[in-house]
């Protein structure tokens, strides 16, 4: 018999194509060494290709989803992705304070604004994303919005470091810790830069921009492995540098799959002999 783990906990919805979602999640869990726990808060129809569809789960099953977890193995931190109506997002939040998790409390919550995929499909219903300003913000130890989630959010269209930074301070005033703002999309930017800040700390991450077109996951793989490492009990700038360091070479180790947007890949983390694409003949 071993340690009992660090655990961490998902509430998000599932991509059947494996790629985001929960199930980005978890891989990314188990990779950096945590005990992944899971709310499901819909089912999307997914492939390489879109959404075809999604059906959400009740709001009162994704709050017993929740609490079961946390009343009984315990939640180290958690992070939060598809919540796809503001009746989950009302019912996540509420429950998000009976457990003690999220800002002010002692667990850590990471906020994922996900409102659509990277091919425009929608995943949150239009309504929601007061409830996600109003409601999740406020208790988010940290947010990590791309640049088309913090256009939703904030009305400011990021081109530059200097926008980046109005937009940390825009989306700063609805109450969450810390914002990272991913830079991902600036694909004409040569370099990735992502930019963190709580107002008084403003830092840039930066990393190599790889030529693939396969980066579905990626968003999810950041917010959960960031998340991972506060489950060990790194501090927000630690765990957001590992977070940065375990994308980059998930990008890297990306792959193609289907006819459309491949995922990325956190395979590299588990050694040599497990699949990957530096080994294409697994
Ligand atoms: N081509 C790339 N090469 C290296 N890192 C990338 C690449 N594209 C995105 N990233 C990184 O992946 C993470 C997710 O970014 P982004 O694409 O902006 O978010 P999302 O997946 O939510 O749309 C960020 O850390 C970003 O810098
Ligand atoms: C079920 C589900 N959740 C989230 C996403 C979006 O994931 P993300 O990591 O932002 O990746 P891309 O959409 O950019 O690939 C999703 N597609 N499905």
């Amino acid at each position: 018999m071993t340690a009992t783990p660090r655990t961490a906990l998902t509430v998000a919805g599932s991509d059947s194509g494996g790629g985001a979602g929960i199930q980005a999640d978890l891989r990314t869990f188990f990779a950096c060494g945590v005990h992944g726990m899971t709310a499901l808060t819909a089912v999307t129809v997914q492939n390489s290709v879109g959404v075809h569809g999604f059906t959400e789960i009740p709001p009162d099953v994704v709050a017993a989803q929740i609490e079961a977890v946390a009343g009984d193995m315990g939640v180290n931190a958690a992070k939060t992705g598809m919540l796809a109506t503001a009746e989950i997002i009302s019912t996540v939040s509420s429950t998000m304070d009976k457990v003690g998790i999220g800002r002010g409390q002692s667990v850590p919550l990471v906020v994922d604004p996900v409102a659509a995929s990277m091919h425009g499909d929608p995943l949150l219903r239009d309504e929601a994303l007061e409830a996600i300003r109003t409601e999740l913000f406020p208790r988010a130890t940290l947010v990590t919005p791309n640049l088309d989630e913090v256009r939703l959010l904030t009305g400011i269209d990021v081109t530059d470091a200097a926008s980046a930074r109005r937009a940390a301070e825009a989306l700063l005033a609805f109450g969450p810790q810390w914002v990272l703002v991913k830079g991902g999309h600036l694909s004409d930017s040569p370099r990735c830069v992502d930019l963190l800040s709580d107002g008084t700390h403003v830092v840039e991450f930066e990393g190599p921009r790889y030529d693939t077109p396969h980066t579905h996951g990626g968003g999810d793989t950041l917010a959960s492995a960031i998340t991972a490492h506060l489950a060990k009990g790194l501090g927000v700038l630690d765990a957001v540098a590992a977070g940065k360091k375990f994308i980059e070479r998930c990008v890297f180790e990306s792959y193609p799959l289907g006819a459309g947007v491949g995922p990325v890949s956190p395979f590299w983390r588990l050694g040599p002999d497990l699949p990957s694409p530096v080994r294409p003949e697994l």
